[in-house]
């Protein structure tokens, strides 16, 4: 394994000889990968391997056992508090469930962020509120509260909240959890579209593979039996070259 102490200048993420671990229990050795700015890299591999271990890493939750975490050229463990806030709120997330606060409107959940962060006033919060849901085609319904509307809705809803303080890295773990096809095909044309339109770096753990081919420009495969990375490239790629069987496996659902 290579030991990258200055990450590659197209790097906005750079994981440099990480282990993960809770405790004396190591989940993860030796990952080393970056990723570019601009494109949609998938965290890929079976159940427990450690792929939301790898996301708490990235999103500065967990600390690594050993190695680092670069953003650009920063090494995130090795800043002040100060400057790992200021990276982090340059960081949007969206959980499986959407996580909205339910007891308030869209546009009220999509407006804490820029309350708590921003200094902007109500009415311009407002009508950032509304722009963001209109993004992710939610224009009308910012009166809504989230049980009022479809799981597809809400997780487009959490998006344009996660969107709110216009990150520069989208973060999404499992986003087509719960989703039937036609909404998880809906979700996978929204995240591609944010990449073309805002350039945002986008983060994503998934075992979806209709959506892994569909939206993965880069991606890593995390094994759960040798604790660490056995494969690191364009999903379609690694479908048609990889010879690894456990990788073959996965990408073809057991059958290659
Ligand atoms: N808070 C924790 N304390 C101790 N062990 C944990 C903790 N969270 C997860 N683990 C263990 O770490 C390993 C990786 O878990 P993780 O949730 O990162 O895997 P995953 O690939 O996201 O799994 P899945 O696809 O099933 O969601 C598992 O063995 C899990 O039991």
């Amino acid at each position: 394994m290579n030991t990258r102490d200055i990450p590659p200048s197209d790097a906005h993420i750079t994981v440099s000889d990480l282990d993960m671990a809770y405790g004396d229990y190591v989940i993860q050795r030796d990952l080393n990968f970056s990723i570019r700015r601009g494109e949609i890299f998938i965290i890929m591999g079976g159940s427990g391997c450690g792929k939301s271990t790898l996301l708490k890493h990235l999103i500065g939750l967990m600390k690594p056992a050993r190695g680092k975490v670069f953003y650009n050229a920063l090494s995130f463990w090795d800043c002040e508090q100060e400057e790992r806030d200021r990276i982090m709120r340059r960081s949007g997330i969206l959980y499986q469930s959407g996580a909205l606060w339910s007891s308030m409107t869209l546009s009220e959940n999509v407006a804490l962020p820029l309350q708590e962060y921003t200094a902007l006033s109500a009415s311009e919060i407002q009508d950032l509120a509304s722009f963001k849901l209109s993004l992710v085609g939610l224009a009308g319904f910012e009166e809504f509260y989230p049980s009022e509307i479809s799981g597809g809705m809400r997780k487009r809803a959490g998006l344009a909240r996660a969107m709110a303080l216009d990150p520069d890295i989208l973060f999404f773990d499992e986003p087509s959890a719960g989703l039937d096809p036609v909404s998880a095909k809906l979700l996978d044309d929204l995240i591609l579209e944010l990449k073309e339109s805002l350039g945002t770096t986008i983060v994503v753990v998934s075992h979806e593979l209709a959506s892994i081919f569909a939206i993965g420009d880069d991606s890593v495969y995390l094994d759960a039996e040798t604790k660490t990375m056995i494969a690191q490239g364009n999903p379609r790629d690694l479908l048609k070259e990889s010879t690894d069987p456990k990788v073959r496996s996965f990408l073809t659902r057991g059958e290659g």
